[in-house]
């Protein structure tokens, strides 16, 4: 399950697509119930309805439609519901299927099961799935009750479901629910406070997107924001390419993102990963120099930095095509220029970096607001001419 943070209300992680790791622990004595609540008790806002029942502890509700099933308990549930029901006419299941059926297909992928291959030439910025989850589970539900009890619950929570959906959940990869929701669903983490117990995030699966396979040079990038995944080209990807997204974090050298990669129970074959000693050992170094000249931008008091050195990092981050993470790279460009005073090339970069940021996390972000308003004014940012001699 995957863990991504951003700004917002209900901020959704941006961190890693990682495996939970989250300990079992046994199911305590807290709660287990089974009783059937009325209807109208928690949803009000008309479109999830329940819960039809309580089982351990937690509650599921579904959609009008069947297509959506959540699991949560009874406190968090009338905000996670709240949460789901914005903005979902952004998400398209069927209205933009022939769009998608004309941009990619899924095929069998050597070494890594299915996956999904471009049909035609995928521009830069082009949407490619727009998706709303199929099911939302509560972290808790998924780490603390013991297998036998959630087996009870996962069984009623596709029950709730139409055959259609079910049929897509299990056609996940994994060999029980339970382990579908580890290898294919992403973490959401609930509340706009960082330091919320784990146990209170959320697990959403979105069984389209997770045909997805991982490639540490990623041809596309997703930002989830109000549940709602959204799926966009990062750069061009010519017919016959395979499409991909990352699962971990990407800064870290080959060693160890095939380690991460390990605990999510397969051995990464992208062609980063799989390019000889001595090209992995001068993209490690990139990455090493990328770390460096971050830390250095970051440090108002390091003298080294000069009005260019943000173009520097642009320039490495695309050498190691990590395209995927050219928003944060044109943002740190277009704070320098700033901070030198610099206002045409400031103006640049944040426009790029607004642009990028809007598919990497989200038009409601406060990066793509932060670098959208320094395009639109550089010299009324506050760090306008910071590195100037004065300061
Ligand atoms: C979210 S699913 C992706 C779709 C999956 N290939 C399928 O058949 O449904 C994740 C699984 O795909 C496979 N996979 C994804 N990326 C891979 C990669 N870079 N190298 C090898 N296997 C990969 C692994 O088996 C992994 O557990």
């Amino acid at each position: 399950s995957g863990v991504f943070v951003q700004g917002g209300s209900y901020g959704v992680c941006r961190r890693t697509f990682s495996p939970s790791f989250l300990e079992q622990v046994p199911f305590c004595q807290r709660r287990s119930y089974l009783y059937p609540i009325p209807a109208a008790s928690v949803a009000d806002d008309g479109r999830w309805e329940g819960p039809a029942n309580c089982l351990h502890g937690f509650c599921l509700y579904s959609t009008a439609r069947r297509d959506s099933v959540l699991v949560t308990n009874g406190e968090n549930a009338k905000a996670v519901m709240s949460m789901l029901s914005v903005d979902q006419r952004r998400a398209h299941g069927s209205s933009n299927q022939a769009q998608e059926e004309e941009m990619f297909r899924v095929a069998e992928v050597p070494g890594k099961g299915i996956g999904l291959i471009a049909k035609r030439l995928i521009r830069e910025g082009d949407e490619v799935m727009v998706r709303r989850p199929s099911l939302v589970v509560q972290v808790a539900a998924q780490a603390r009750i013991n297998l036998q009890l959630r087996d009870e619950l996962y069984g009623r929570a596709l029950d709730a479901v139409s055959h259609d959906t079910r049929q897509k959940l299990m056609a996940m990869v994994g060999h029980d629910l339970g382990d579908k929701i580890d290898k294919n669903c992403f973490r959401l983490r609930m509340g706009a406070d960082e330091a919320v117990d784990s146990a209170d995030h959320y697990l959403a699966c979105y069984p389209d997107v997770a045909r997805l396979n991982h490639d540490c040079r990623p041809s596309l990038v997703y930002s989830i924001e109000n549940g709602t995944h959204t799926v966009s080209a990062v750069r061009d990807i010519s017919v016959g390419e395979e499409l991909s997204i990352s699962y971990i974090r990407l800064l870290s050298p080959r060693a160890q993102r095939l380690a991460e990669l390990r605990h999510w129970g397969f051995e990464c074959s992208c062609a980063q990963c799989t390019m000889s000693n001595m090209q992995a050992a001068q993209s490690d170094a990139r990455l090493r120099a990328i770390s460096g000249l971050e830390a250095d931008l970051d440090n108002s008091r390091q003298k080294l930095v000069m009005p260019e050195t943000g173009h520097v990092l642009v320039d490495l981050y695309e050498q190691e095509r990590l395209h995927v993470y050219m928003g944060r790279a044109y943002t740190k460009a277009a704070l320098n220029y700033a901070a030198f005073g610099m206002e045409e090339e400031a103006e640049r970069y944040a426009k790029l970096a607004a642009e990028a940021a809007k598919r990497e996390s989200g038009s409601g972000s406060a990066d793509f607001e932060s670098m959208k308003s320094l395009s639109e004014n550089p010299t009324a940012h506050w760090i306008w001419g910071y590195r100037l001699e004065e300061h």
